[in-house]
């Protein structure tokens, strides 16, 4: 598994109001940094973006929740990270040179060794004499190139930016986007990890290996995937346009459900993807139907939420997976119950059991993947971390955990398979279902 640089557990940012209600800026959110990562962080203005980016270097406290920098509380250990902001934040009274010395001589660098290392941070980034300018002498680029000289002459092991190439025309930008990748693909830069905060999505998507992309009131994260399309990428593949398209859909409907990942997220050799389980438990399902039914069958989702005085970001999870499991559809708003949901709302357990069987391995391919693998195994157990490799090709580390967690609690309910949580082990439930001498028997006669 690879090194977790910084991991924020349950972090959150509010403000203080004079009146009771406090402004929440950042909902509890779980997010880790690891090596060898490019992520991007997208998010419509003012969704916390700034916010939680500053609460992972450690520049600001959480409200609530912890941060930890190689799995020390971040607060009380040093951290060496760097920051490359949009308006460059250069000294203008210094030269190109004094302003990327500036940081060593800070840390108590003497004077041969900042010089020693600053040049050649200015080669690396393309400032080879420059070093005696000043910064009102040169272009938008050529300052932001002594932003990153600056923020990389620390090495630091995560660089942060924040829209770093936002005040820069299109095409200096591509420019200095196109080298910064160059620069960290060939090992040249002297960091682990690189951090992105960004509006732009096709920014994200030629960089990232990774994009999370945050919705707003409060910020908190709405989907989290790999990117592994090789590089160079190119704008125009079906591939990247239907990710562009994707986190386009997600950034102008906060609002409604998360949409299905498509298969173009890094999908070069056409395997399946795993769509993002929606984390909702299969009673809450259970009870949104069956208040569905007591509306006659279809209401307003905000109704929905203010009625039974959910959260609306609580109640979509549940809609997401009825709907996932078709057992609702979702129309401008308005969730309505599909015939199988009604059926399933008004039927006992045991046979709500059996629709929710039906519907998981039709509709998720996850839970289909499980069963067929146990089946195929002699003593009917898989190692949970055989699923944890293949979701993690796709998902972020704390992603696949939540969709593992979800996938069991959904299987277990629907009585697919069962879980030992101590082995990490899925088995073949004692179920229900026919045993493996009467299944033998089934086939034996179809084979006739
Ligand atoms: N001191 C504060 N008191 C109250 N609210 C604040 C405070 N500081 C920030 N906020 C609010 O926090 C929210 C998130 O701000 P932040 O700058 O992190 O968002 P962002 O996604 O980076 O935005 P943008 O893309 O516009 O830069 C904003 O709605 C802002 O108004």
């Amino acid at each position: 598994m690879p090194e977790v640089l910084i991991r924020a557990e349950r972090v959150e940012k509010y403000y203080a109001q004079p009146s009771e209600n406090r402004i929440q800026v950042i909902a509890p959110t779980d997010l880790s940094i690891v090596k060898g990562e490019i992520v991007a962080l997208l998010g419509p203005s003012g969704s916390g973006k700034s916010t939680l980016m500053r609460m992972l270097t450690g520049l600001s406290a959480p409200s609530a929740g912890q941060v930890f920098w190689h799995e020390k509380p971040i607060a009380s250990t040093d951290v060496n990270v760097s920051i490359v902001f949009q308006s460059f934040a250069l000294f203008p009274w210094l030269t190109v040179q004094e302003n990327v010395e500036a940081v060593l001589k800070a840390r108590g660098m003497n004077a041969d060794e900042r010089r020693k290392r600053s040049l050649k941070m200015l080669d690396t980034v393309g400032l080879d004499g420059f070093q005696a300018a000043y910064p009102k002498e040169l272009s938008g680029g050529m300052r932001q190139r002594v932003g990153f000289a600056r923020a990389l002459v620390v090495e630091p092991e995560v660089l942060f930016m924040d829209e770093p190439f936002s005040a820069l025309d299109v095409l200096t930008a591509e420019n200095l986007r196109s080298e910064l990748l160059e620069l960290w693909q060939n090992k040249t830069l002297p960091t682990q990890a690189i951090f992105i905060v960004t509006h732009n999505i096709e920014e994200a998507v030629l960089l990232a290996d990774r994009i999370i992309v945050l919705g707003r009131n409060p910020g908190r994260v709405r989907t989290d995937f790999k990117v592994t399309l090789t590089h160079p990428r190119n704008r125009k593949a079906v591939a990247f346009t239907q990710l562009v398209d994707y986190i386009y859909k997600v950034l102008t409907q906060p609002d409604a459900p998360t949409p299905q990942l498509p298969n173009a997220a890094g999908d070069r050799d056409a395997r399946r993807t795993y769509q993002m389980l929606p984390h909702a438990r299969p009673g809450g399902i259970a009870g949104l139907l069956e208040i569905l039914i007591d509306h006659e069958g279809k209401d307003d989702i905000y109704k929905l939420a203010d009625d039974l005085a959910f959260e609306i970001d609580d109640l979509l999870p549940i809609v997401d997976a009825a709907q996932l499991l078709g057992f609702l559809t979702v129309n401008e708003g308005d969730a309505a119950i599909t015939p199988t949901g009604t059926e399933f709302a008004n039927s006992e357990i045991l046979r709500q059991k059996e629709l929710f069987r039906t519907a998981a391995v039709d509709n998720v391919l996850l839970l289909r993947q499980i069963v067929r693998a146990l089946e195929t195994k002699s003593d009917g157990e898989v190692a949970e971390e055989f699923f944890h490799d293949v979701l993690d090709e796709q998902f972020s580390e704390e992603e696949t955990l939540r969709q593992l967690e979800t996938a069991i609690s959904w299987g277990r309910y629907a009585e697919l398979f069962d879980f030992d949580a101590a082995r990490h082990r899925f088995m073949q439930p004692e179920r229900l279902h026919p045993a493996p001498e009467e299944l033998a028997t089934v086939d034996t006669e179809s084979g006739e």
